[in-house]
């Protein structure tokens, strides 16, 4: 195959990903508003029968052709991060917000606005779901440290309630290291209010040895690489 062939396959490569990737995201979007709206719903109860047995005929095609346990999604990158159904971040997955990050420095900033789907005390989001971002953003700012690990301990204070339907400023940044452990501290606030803190995290963070990667993650990634190659 001469270079420009070789040149113009790899292009046509880069658009199916890159058109499968957008098809995951659209997938996603149309998830999270079917979440959202049933969580929100007071439409006739004839009406919820009938969006289920719609919900059922939509998801069997979906189910034809699945993934198993180790095999990574042919449209993410795990090498370069990304992970379309991560459920926080993911533009794919039905359960992410989704939580978008990026870098400022050494602070890494997030953003997103929780639904009524992430409701614990009523018209507030759930703990549990306040202790995930931060547990995204603590691992976000510890894998852009260059030192990435896997949380082993995560310590949230809940201040204040944090509001469903309002938009959200969260950041997190690394506060020391040692040795293999990594330790990062983040917060949750209103956008509109950075300053009044609502929830705080502290998260250490373990970095692997080469072996214990290769026990936990090396058969996904070598399936990955294997499918990157044929
Ligand atoms: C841009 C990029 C985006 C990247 C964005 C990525 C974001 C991902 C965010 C999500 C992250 C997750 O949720 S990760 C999923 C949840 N976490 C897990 O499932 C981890 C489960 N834990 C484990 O499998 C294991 O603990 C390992 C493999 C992590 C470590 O095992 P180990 O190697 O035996 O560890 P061990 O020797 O006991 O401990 C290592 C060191 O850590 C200390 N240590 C251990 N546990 C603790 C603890 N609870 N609190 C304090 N310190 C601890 C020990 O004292 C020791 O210190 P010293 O003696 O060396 O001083």
């Amino acid at each position: 195959m001469s270079d420009s062939e070789n040149g113009r396959r790899l292009h046509a490569v880069d658009d199916g990903l890159l058109r499968r990737r957008a098809a995951i995201s659209d997938l996603g979007d149309a998830l999270r508003l079917l979440v959202e709206h049933a969580a929100a719903t007071e439409a006739p109860t004839e009406e919820l029968r009938r969006a289920a047995e719609r919900i059922r005929q939509a998801a069997a095609p979906l189910g034809e052709r699945v993934r198993g346990r180790h095999d990574s999604p042919t449209a993410d990158d795990m090498l370069a991060g990304v992970r379309l159904y991560n459920p926080v971040t993911g533009a794919g997955s039905a359960l992410a917000p989704p939580l978008e990050i990026h870098s400022d420095g050494d602070l890494s900033i997030g953003a997103c606005t929780l639904g009524l789907a992430f409701e614990g005390p009523p018209s507030f989001a759930h703990g549990g779901v306040s202790a995930m971002l931060l547990d995204q953003m603590l691992g976000y700012a510890v894998g852009h440290s260059g030192n990435p690990g896997m949380t082993v301990r995560l310590d949230t204070g809940y201040r204040k309630p944090v509001p469903l339907l309002t938009p959200l400023r969260l950041t997190a940044q690394v506060t020391g290291i040692e040795g293999r452990r990594v330790t990062a501290t983040g917060i949750i606030a209103v956008a509109a209010e950075p300053g009044e803190i609502l929830v705080e995290a502290t998260g250490v963070f373990v970095a692997l040895r080469a072996e214990q990667a290769r026990r936990l993650f090396g058969q996904a990634i070598g399936r990955m690489r294997q499918s990157r190659a044929g």
